[in-house]
């Protein structure tokens, strides 16, 4: 008989999730406590960070994470301490910040969000390992992680990223439906530059196993320009608005999901899978270099490669362009809002 001694010998990680006592923290904890994110036979440490006034909702969760019965799940610092929080962490899902209302883009949340980044990279900075990754979620969230590593310069910029995961999961799921296959049977829809309006979902690299199971372009299988071009786009551009519309509240289990197939991809790779992150762009197809600018990327050994040498015609090129400006213009705006 084989006996498996990996779960009794691995260490247990530091996982910090903020703004623990949210929305769409209720969803991320058990996702990340289940083992779907780091390996079922990986034991964690949850580091669990909310600001004072959320202490008692705070308690609450603790006593649901210990009636979850979690087998991976060693201990649970919950905290309204911050160095407390970021001590000797190897991961952090940066998610506690404020959600937009209807009517607001997400960049309007920039002076009330961006100092709360500024200080979470001096935390992660003077507190965390060297090697921690960091998922930023709060809006505007590619500016926020860009603040964060600007103010965590002892870790390397490649460990910070932002998520558009669940744009790339929006437009997949977008396809599939049309298609009328199974999500799975849907690869490389990329989205390009911020988690905004601006966004730039592309399919013109991405292929489907149809219903009679041929593989095809995504162009060619769904045959419909006009839809891909203007439909398409702004569904995906638009649904974080539309979910706001529908409950009142700004997605929640979509983006914990998200959050967690973004962590996961990066910790245990993606063999070949591209995915989207927002990443610190070295200015690759014309990107604006140093704004964190999302990217299709494969992962392995915990590090994420640009794809690269994919074809950008004339209409990709104008919305690389514009997404980018946008990016640049933020960069501005929360560096000054910092300084100030
Ligand atoms: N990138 C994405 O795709 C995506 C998707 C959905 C939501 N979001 C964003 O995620 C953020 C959180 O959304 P939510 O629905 O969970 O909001 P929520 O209001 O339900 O929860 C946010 C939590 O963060 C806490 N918080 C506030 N300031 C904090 C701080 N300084 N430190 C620690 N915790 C703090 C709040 O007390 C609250 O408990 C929002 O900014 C939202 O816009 C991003
Ligand atoms: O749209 C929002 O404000 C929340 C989130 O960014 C989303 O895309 O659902």
């Amino acid at each position: 008989m084989k006996i498996r001694l990996d779960f009794l010998q691995a260490e247990p990680i530091r996982v910090l999730i903020t703004g623990a006592a949210g929305q769409i923290a209720y969803s991320l904890i058990y996702m990340v406590s289940s083992g779907e994110v780091f390996g079922k036979d990986q034991p964690i440490i949850l580091h669990l960070l909310d600001i004072p006034p959320m202490t008692k909702v705070l308690e609450g969760v603790c006593m649901e994470i210990n009636d979850c019965a979690l087998p991976i799940v060693r201990e649970v610092v919950a905290t309204t301490n911050v160095a407390e929080a970021f001590k000797d962490i190897s991961a952090a899902f940066l998610v506690g910040a404020m959600p937009r209302k209807q009517g607001m883009e997400r960049k309007d949340l920039l002076s009330a969000n961006v100092r709360i980044f500024k200080e979470q990279g001096q935390a992660l900075d003077q507190h965390a390992k060297k090697d921690v990754k960091v998922l930023v979620v709060g809006n505007p969230a590619n500016t926020n992680a860009l603040i964060c590593s600007k103010y965590a310069p002892s870790i390397p910029k490649e460990n910070f990223s932002a998520m558009t995961r669940l744009d790339q999961n929006r437009g997949q799921s977008q396809i599939a439906v049309r298609c009328g296959v199974p999500i799975t049977n849907v690869k490389n829809v990329i989205i390009w530059g911020n988690h905004s309006s601006t966004q730039y979902p592309d399919i013109n690299h991405a292929e489907v196993i149809t219903a009679g199971g041929d593989k095809k372009k995504v162009r060619d299988a769904v045959n419909d320009d006009a839809w891909l071009n203007d439909t398409f786009i702004s569904t995906v551009q638009k649904r974080g608005a539309a979910v706001i519309a529908a409950r009142g509240l700004s997605s929640a289990m979509s983006a914990a999901k998200a959050a967690s197939d973004h962590m996961r991809d990066w910790w245990q790779g993606t063999d070949g899978r591209w995915v989207s992150m927002g990443v610190f762009s070295d200015g690759s197809y014309g990107t604006p270099a140093e704004v964190m600018y999302s990217f299709p990327v494969t992962c392995a050994n915990k590090k994420w490669t640009i794809v690269q040498g994919l074809a950008i015609d004339d209409f990709s090129r104008q919305k690389l362009d514009s997404t980018g400006n946008e990016l640049m213009e933020e960069r501005g705006e929360a560096i000054a809002a910092c300084e100030a």
